[in-house]
């Protein structure tokens, strides 16, 4: 957040929190911030602070982000967004009801990559390039619309035809995260699905539309805990047929290439296969080959092209960067633009802006609820309950040791 934050003309770090007002002072201090608050509550007092990015464990977003928003912050917060829907559902009435843009920070959709796909699959497009408020009310309505199960129709445009499936795999290698880190941790609504698997499900969500249901999970617990997940694997199911598999591991038996997260997405329609290698961290390299069959018509296709008689088989292969730019800026920049928007949508009394601003905030609103509902249902399938926010499960685990006693 920082680095990209010199590279977005509007975005300027003021500040930076800790709980512990020394530790504070020294990061700001190393990273060139002019303040540094010994408590979150104090950052959130600063008048000259618009907008807050929440970057705690997952069982305190929701408390912070309520808490920013109550001061008058726009929010830009770690995924997943709340420890489950209904934390989500509760923050997100409350941003609205303030006027305020509250985002869950999912860094890669931005990402010009993401861009090519939709464009390749004919689903929604995530980006606008005419950042006038009326073009980009007009762009997210017409996004909307799209958005409802097109990739199911035969006429989506896109070029693998017709959805079959979808798996989409965020996977950490066992190096990476020792038992004490916040994604174990129960009071901190921890589990391999949270973190990683947030990802999985809103790509899959994003890339196909429409309203999946979870059919099955299972769950690899972490060592010793019947609660938090070290891996999580579940299958989605739309109305229309084609299903979907989300791969989320905190226990990948990988190598170190260099990469973290794997993270893959590989679609299946009636024409083709599309297989996008490292989509969350693009900017470290990334690949997109799509694979497809169409009937042959004449020979002299180029040398990547096999026909068998009756059809064709192209395979290409090609890598977005974009300008080059990480997600992380890409991420800031649209966060700054909406902002923007909504703030001049406070200030004038202009239609088009006021659309542009409500559409906004709801596509937001939207966009994490569905994501943290999907996450829910991936937990109960499992067999396990969804997570709590960290002051209830603190609650849970208090009444269960003094049960004990
Ligand atoms: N978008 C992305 O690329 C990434 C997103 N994430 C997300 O960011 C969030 C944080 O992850 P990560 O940075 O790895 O976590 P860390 O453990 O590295 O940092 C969490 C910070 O939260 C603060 N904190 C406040 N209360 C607690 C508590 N009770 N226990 C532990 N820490 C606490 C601490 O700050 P202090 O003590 O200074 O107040 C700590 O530095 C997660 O939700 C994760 O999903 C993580 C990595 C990458
Ligand atoms: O991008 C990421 O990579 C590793 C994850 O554990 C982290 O939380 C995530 O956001």
């Amino acid at each position: 957040m920082i680095w990209p934050a010199r590279r977005v003309p509007q975005a300027e770090v003021v500040a930076v929190a800790a709980r512990d007002g020394e530790r504070a002072r020294d990061y700001a201090k190393q990273h060139g911030i002019a303040r540094s608050y010994g408590s979150y509550e104090a950052l959130l007092a600063d008048p000259d602070i618009d907008a807050v990015y929440v970057g705690l464990p997952n069982g305190l977003h929701g408390h912070w982000t309520r808490a920013a928003l109550k001061a008058g912050k726009h929010v830009l917060c770690e995924k997943p967004f709340t420890a489950n829907e209904e934390e989500a559902r509760e923050v997100q009435a409350l941003a609205r009801s303030r006027g305020l843009v509250c985002r869950e920070a999912f860094h890669y959709r931005e990402h010009p990559l993401m861009e090519h796909l939709h464009r390749l699959l004919g689903s929604m497009s995530s980006l606008c390039t005419d950042s006038s408020p009326k073009a980009v009310g007009k762009q997210q309505h017409l996004q909307q619309q799209q958005h409802h199960g097109k990739f199911h129709e035969e006429a989506s445009g896109g070029v693998l035809g017709r959805l079959k499936s979808v798996d989409v795999a965020v996977l950490i290698p066992k190096w990476v995260f020792g038992g004490a880190n916040i994604r174990f941790q129960e009071t901190l609504a921890g589990g391999a699905a949270m973190d990683a698997g947030c990802y999985c499900i809103h790509a899959i969500r994003s890339l196909v539309g429409g309203q999946p249901t979870v059919e099955s999970a299972t769950a690899v617990m972490a060592p010793k805990s019947q609660v938090v997940d070290a891996a999580m694997s579940g299958t989605l199911r739309w109305r229309e047929g084609s299903n979907a598999g989300l791969h989320a591991s905190f226990r990948a038996s990988l190598q170190h290439d260099g990469l973290f997260p794997i993270s893959t997405i590989d679609v299946r329609g009636d024409k083709g296969h599309l297989h996008c290698s490292n989509f969350i961290m693009p900017v470290f390299g990334n690949v997109v080959r799509l694979t497809t069959t169409s009937p042959a018509v004449e020979s002299g296709a180029g040398s990547n092209s096999i026909g068998n008689g009756s059809n064709k088989t192209t395979t290409t292969v090609t890598r977005v960067y974009g300008s080059g730019e990480s997600t992380y800026f890409y991420q800031l920049s649209r966060f700054v633009r909406d902002v923007g928007t909504v703030k001049d949508a406070a200030k004038d009394d202009d239609a088009g802006a006021l659309v542009a601003a409500s559409t906004i905030l709801a596509d937001d609103a939207a966009d994490s609820i569905a994501n943290m509902h999907l996450l829910d249902e991936v937990y109960l399938a499992a067999g396990l309950a969804p997570r709590l926010p960290s002051s209830q499960s603190a609650r849970k685990q208090q009444a269960k040791q003094a049960g004990v006693q």
